[in-house]
């Protein structure tokens, strides 16, 4: 069979989004025996990516598969597309998501969120952007996240995540679509939690760069991811999310990784800020996403709206705003008040580490056996 031919019986899937996240997952998908089409707003991108399977400005030294096309047309892109993946940077989901509409209506293919951040505006998750702007039953809306640097993943290390739709049969078939030999994908139906866990570690990231770029060593850093674990879980849960979600790959396991890595852009913008860079020569210096810095706001405003105490997160707005000196953050990693204050490790109750060690436990277990359906991120 021709090569043309062969492309032609694979299923179709569209990534909208050719940064260096909605490239990679197309790799993925074509890696796992998808023929993909890539939505680039760049059309010279797009001649690259089809020309020199390449996409060197964002995955540099990465081949790209053949079943890998890209167009700069969003009709060309969405033609045949069994499921639709959606990967831009969140501020501009809505504008882009218009164009969308008229081309989705008349299909039920999947729509998936790829993206970590909120609307800077309403305060919406991007899957709640997507059902109001393209009116559509939820149960067709799914996320993915979790660890995923994406160069690392386009260097085929193995790599797992999660997808969470409020709909099984969704969160199964795109489970089963979106998956290879280096890239595992778990499923949940706890949205809240498995968007929210992208959202928040981006805030905790930027918080780890900052005392990184100040020059504090790992004791800070440990207090403020541990402290951030449970300033994340308290803040999802009062959103609807189950704690068990932040625990698991889109929250902890996605906290370790932003937090440690240098490819982290919230993590290396915080770094600048900690250096001595105004938030607005950091905004200069990222060509690349960094949403944490407009998820702030947003996320803040709505942890006030609930009740919900972040002070970490509180201090990064202070450090992005200029009103707080980067190395004046490590002494308040917790409320300043005068009374001693409970270690809470999970959603207000002490002693959660049993619930989080059987939690990774079971994550451990089900990379281990990982079968042919796919697995639980959570029991
Ligand atoms: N890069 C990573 O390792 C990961 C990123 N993500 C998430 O994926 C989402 C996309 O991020 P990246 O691909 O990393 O960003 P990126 O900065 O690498 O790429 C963004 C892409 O969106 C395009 N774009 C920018 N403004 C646009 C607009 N107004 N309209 C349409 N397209 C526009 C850019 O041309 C570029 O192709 C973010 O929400 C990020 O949090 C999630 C997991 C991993
Ligand atoms: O979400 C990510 C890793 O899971 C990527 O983090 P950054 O957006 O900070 O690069």
């Amino acid at each position: 069979m021709s090569r043309r031919a062969e492309s032609a019986v694979l299923p179709r899937v569209a990534v909208i989004g050719a940064g260096s996240w909605g490239t990679t997952f197309g790799k993925i998908l074509a890696d796992g025996g998808a023929h993909v089409t890539m939505w680039a707003r760049r059309p010279e991108l797009a001649t690259e990516i089809n020309e020199a399977k390449r996409n060197s400005g964002y995955l540099p030294g990465i081949n790209l598969p053949r079943s890998m096309t890209a167009t700069a047309r969003l009709s060309e892109a969405l033609d045949g597309a069994e499921q639709v993946y959606l990967s831009i940077p969140s501020q501009a989901l809505r504008e882009n998501l218009t164009a969308l509409r008229s081309l989705v209506e008349g299909t039920d293919a999947p729509l998936v969120s790829l993206m970590k951040g909120v609307e800077k505006r309403t305060g919406l998750r991007m899957s709640q952007v997507i059902e109001q702007e393209l009116a559509c039953d939820p149960a067709r809306i799914a996320v993915a996240s979790g660890p995923n640097l994406a160069l690392e993943i386009a260097r085929e290390q193995p790599t797992a995540a999660v997808i969470s739709s409020v709909s099984q049969e969704t969160a199964d078939a795109v489970a089963r679509r979106a998956r290879n030999s280096y890239f595992r994908t778990f499923v949940n139906t706890d949205v809240i939690g498995t968007e929210f866990g992208g959202v928040l570690k981006n805030l905790i990231a930027v918080a780890i760069g900052i005392v990184d770029g100040v020059g504090y060593g790992e004791n800070t850093k440990a207090s403020i991811i541990t402290r951030g674990l449970v300033e994340m879980t308290d803040f999802a849960v009062a959103q609807g999310a189950h704690p068990e979600t932040l625990q698991g790959l889109a929250g902890l396991g996605d906290l370790i990784a932003t937090c440690q890595s240098p490819l982290s852009r919230n993590n290396t913008a915080g770094r600048l800020l900690g250096q001595g860079y105004s938030f607005q020569d950091v905004v200069k210096q990222m060509n690349q996403t960094a949403e944490g810095l407009a998820s702030v706001a947003p996320v803040l405003q709505l942890a006030r709206e609930a009740g919900v105490e972040m002070p970490i997160v509180e201090q990064v707005k202070r450090v992005l705003d200029g009103t707080m000196k980067p190395r004046d953050i490590a002494p308040h990693l917790t409320t300043d008040d005068d009374t001693p204050k409970g270690e809470r490790t999970q959603n207000g109750q002490a002693g959660g580490g049993g619930a989080l060690w059987r939690s990774l436990q079971r994550t451990l277990d089900q990379f281990r056996h990982g079968g042919g359906r796919p697995s639980r991120d959570q029991s």
